[in-house]
C-alpha cells in the first residue's frame, strides 16, 4: 500500500468517526481530542469565532477543561473561566505560576519589559518605577491636558467634518488614530498627527497599522506548533514575513520618537511638555540612580512598545466596543445623556473642561464602561504555565511545566459568576441602591486581570475613555451603519474585524 493510500485510508476512518460522533451527540462535538490530532478538527472549524467556542465549551465543561493539542506538537493547555480556579493561579498559589518560556518566545518583541518579565527582581523594580511615575502629579496633569487637548483640536473637528459631510466613517480607526497619537503625546511629548481634524485629511500610516498586525500573528504562535512558527520566522515567509515587516515600521518610528529624529510633521511640545513625559520621567529617575544598568535605546524602546501594547489598542478597542453596544441600546445612551446634563463638567465659555473630578460624578457612564469591558475585554484571555505539579480548588490535576490559559472574555460571560442575565448590557449591574460605584472583586471582573499582575493603567484608563465618552456624547450622536457586520477579529487583542462603519450627526445638550 503506497503512503497516500494510507493516509487516504486514515483521513476516511477520521471522517466516518466524525459523522458517527456528531450523530450520536451534538454537544459531546463541541470539544473533541481526536486520537493524535487531538482538538485540531474542532479548533480549525471555530477559528472564526475562536472566542465564543471557548466560552461555550467552557460553560459546558463547568469551566475548566483540557485542550489537547496535535502530539508533539507542544500546544496543549488547560483553559479556565472559573473565578475560584483562576484567583488560585494567579493569587493564592502565584508562586507556582509564571508566565514561561513559551510566553517569552511567543512575546519576544517586548523585550526585556515588565510585561516580558518572569524574574522577580526585574519585574518589581519596573513595576515600582511606573507606579513612581504615573503616580506623580505632574505626570497626571500632563496625561489629563494631552487627552483633552486631542479631544478638543482633533476628535470633536474631525468628526465634526463627518457629520457636515455626511459620510461613513471607521469609528474604530479613528479611535486608534486617536489613542495612538495620545500615547505619543504622553510617551514622548510630541503628537504625530495620525489623527487630522478634517476627514479628507486621512491618509495611511503604516507605523499605526503595525500593532493590530503583530496582535494576529501572535495569536497564531498560540496555536500552531512553536517549531513551525520558528522555522516560518527563519524562511521570512507567510505570517511571520508580516509580523516582521510591522515590527519594522514600529521600531523605526519608536528609535526616531526616542532620539527625537522625526521629520518636520508632528507638533512638537515645550521642553516642559518634554519633561514631564512618560519616557522624560523614567529617565530623569535612572539619572538620579533609581534601578539597575543604563538607560540604553533598547531599554527605553522595550518601555515605549510594552505602553503601545498595553494601552493604545485596548482603549481603542474597549471604546469602539462601548459605542457599538449604545448603539444597540438607545435606552442606556439616554441615561447617560440625562447624567451628563444632569452633572455638567465646568463649562469655560464654549469650551467644556473635562476634569476627572466632574468625570467622577458621572456613575452611570462608569457602569456602562465596566459593562463593555466585562462583555468584550480587550485583552481577551491571558497564558501562564505551572512550575511544580499542583491541584486545583475544583480538584483538577494540574502536571508541571502546563500551559494554562484563562479566557477573560468567558469569564465576562459566565452564568455563575454574574447570573442568568450575563449576556445583557446592564450597566445598573454596576451601581448600589445608594447610586455608588459597587466594588467588584479582580477575580470577578478580570478585564484588567488580577493578582500581582494586574494592570497598572487601570485609573487612568477610566479617565480617558470617560474623557472621550463623555465629550462625544455631548456633541454627537452615532449611529452604526445598517447592515455593518461586527465581530471580534482573531488577534490577541479584542478589536472588531470589519471595524465600526458609523454615521454621525450633531447633538446639543
Ligand atoms: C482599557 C484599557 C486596558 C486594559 C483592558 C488593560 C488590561 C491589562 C491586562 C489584562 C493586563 C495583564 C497582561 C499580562 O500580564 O499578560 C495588563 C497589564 C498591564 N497594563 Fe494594562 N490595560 C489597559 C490599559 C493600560 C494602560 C493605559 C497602561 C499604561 C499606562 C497599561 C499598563 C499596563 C502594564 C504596565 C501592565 C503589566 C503589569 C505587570 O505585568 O505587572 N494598561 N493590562
Amino acid at each position: 500500500m503506497s503512503i497516500i493510500q494510507c493516509i487516504g485510508g486514515f483521513v476516511t476512518i477520521l471522517i466516518f468517526l466524525y459523522i458517527y460522533y456528531s450523530r450520536r451527540n451534538r454537544d459531546e462535538l463541541l470539544l473533541i481530542n481526536w486520537p493524535i490530532i487531538g482538538i485540531l478538527p474542532s479548533f480549525l472549524c471555530h477559528l472564526s469565532d475562536y472566542h465564543d467556542y471557548s466560552t461555550i465549551v467552557l460553560k459546558r465543561y463547568g469551566g475548566t477543561c483540557r485542550f489537547q493539542g496535535p502530539w508533539f506538537t507542544n500546544t496543549s493547555f488547560i483553559a479556565l473561566a472559573d473565578q475560584m480556579n483562576v484567583n488560585y493561579i494567579t493569587k493564592k498559589n502565584c508562586g507556582n505560576y509564571r508566565k514561561g518560556s513559551k510566553y517569552h518566545d511567543i512575546f519576544e518583541v517586548l523585550g526585556g519589559s515588565i510585561f516580558n518579565s518572569d524574574s522577580d527582581d526585574v519585574w518589581k523594580q519596573e513595576k515600582t518605577m511606573f507606579h513612581l511615575v504615573l503616580g506623580r502629579k505632574s505626570f497626571k496633569n500632563m496625561f489629563e491636558q494631552s487627552i483633552q487637548k486631542k479631544v478638543e483640536n482633533y476628535l470633536i473637528p474631525f468628526l465634526n467634518d463627518v457629520s457636515e459631510a455626511g459620510a461613513h466613517v471607521d469609528l474604530q480607526d479613528a479611535f486608534n488614530r486617536f489613542t495612538f497619537d495620545s500615547s505619543c503625546m504622553i510617551l514622548f511629548g510630541f503628537d504625530p498627527n495620525c489623527l487630522p481634524n478634517k476627514f479628507n485629511q486621512l491618509r495611511k500610516i503604516p507605523y499605526k497599522e503595525s500593532l493590530p498586525v503583530m496582535e494576529e500573528v501572535i495569536l497564531y504562535r498560540h496555536f500552531i506548533p512553536s517549531s513551525l512558527w520558528k522555522l516560518q520566522k527563519w524562511l521570512n515567509v507567510g505570517q511571520e514575513k508580516k509580523f516582521k515587516v510591522a515590527q519594522e515600521y514600529l521600531d523605526r518610528f519608536l528609535y526616531e520618537s526616542i532620539t527625537f529624529s522625526h521629520g518636520e510633521e508632528q507638533s512638537k511640545c515645550s521642553d516642559e511638555e518634554m519633561d514631564q513625559c512618560f519616557l522624560g520621567m523614567v529617565k530623569a529617575l535612572k539619572n538620579e540612580g533609581y534601578g539597575k544598568g543604563e538607560i540604553s535605546e533598547k531599554y527605553l524602546r522595550d518601555t515605549a512598545f510594552t505602553m503601545f501594547f498595553a494601552g493604545n489598542g485596548s482603549i481603542s478597542s474597549a471604546l469602539s466596543w462601548f459605542f457599538w453596544l449604545l448603539s444597540t441600546y438607545p435606552i442606556v445612551e439616554e441615561k447617560i445623556i440625562q447624567e451628563i446634563k444632569d452633572n455638567w463638567l465646568t463649562q469655560e465659555g464654549n469650551r467644556i473642561t473635562l476634569r476627572h473630578v466632574d468625570l467622577d460624578k458621572l456613575v452611570y457612564l462608569h457602569g456602562a464602561i465596566c459593562e463593555t469591558l466585562r462583555l468584550y475585554p480587550p485583552i481577551p484571555f491571558e497564558h501562564i504555565c505551572s512550575i511544580k505539579s499542583d491541584i486545583l480548588p475544583s480538584g483538577y490535576h494540574v502536571s508541571p511545566n502546563t500551559t494554562l490559559i484563562y479566557s477573560l472574555y468567558s469569564m465576562g460571560r459566565m452564568e455563575q459568576i454574574w447570573g442568568e442575565d450575563c449576556m445583557e448590557f446592564k450597566p445598573e449591574r454596576w451601581i448600589s441602591e445608594r447610586g455608588d460605584i459597587i466594588h467588584v472583586p479582580s477575580y470577578k471582573f478580570v478585564a484588567f486581570n488580577t493578582g500581582p499582575r494586574i494592570c497598572i493603567g487601570k485609573d487612568l484608563s477610566f479617565i480617558q475613555m470617560k474623557m472621550v465618552a463623555a465629550a462625544l456624547l455631548q456633541k454627537f450622536h452615532i449611529q452604526v451603519v445598517e447592515g455593518h457586520p461586527v465581530t471580534p477579529r482573531l488577534s490577541v487583542l479584542l478589536r472588531m474585524k470589519h471595524g465600526l462603519k458609523v454615521e454621525v450627526s450633531k447633538r446639543s445638550i
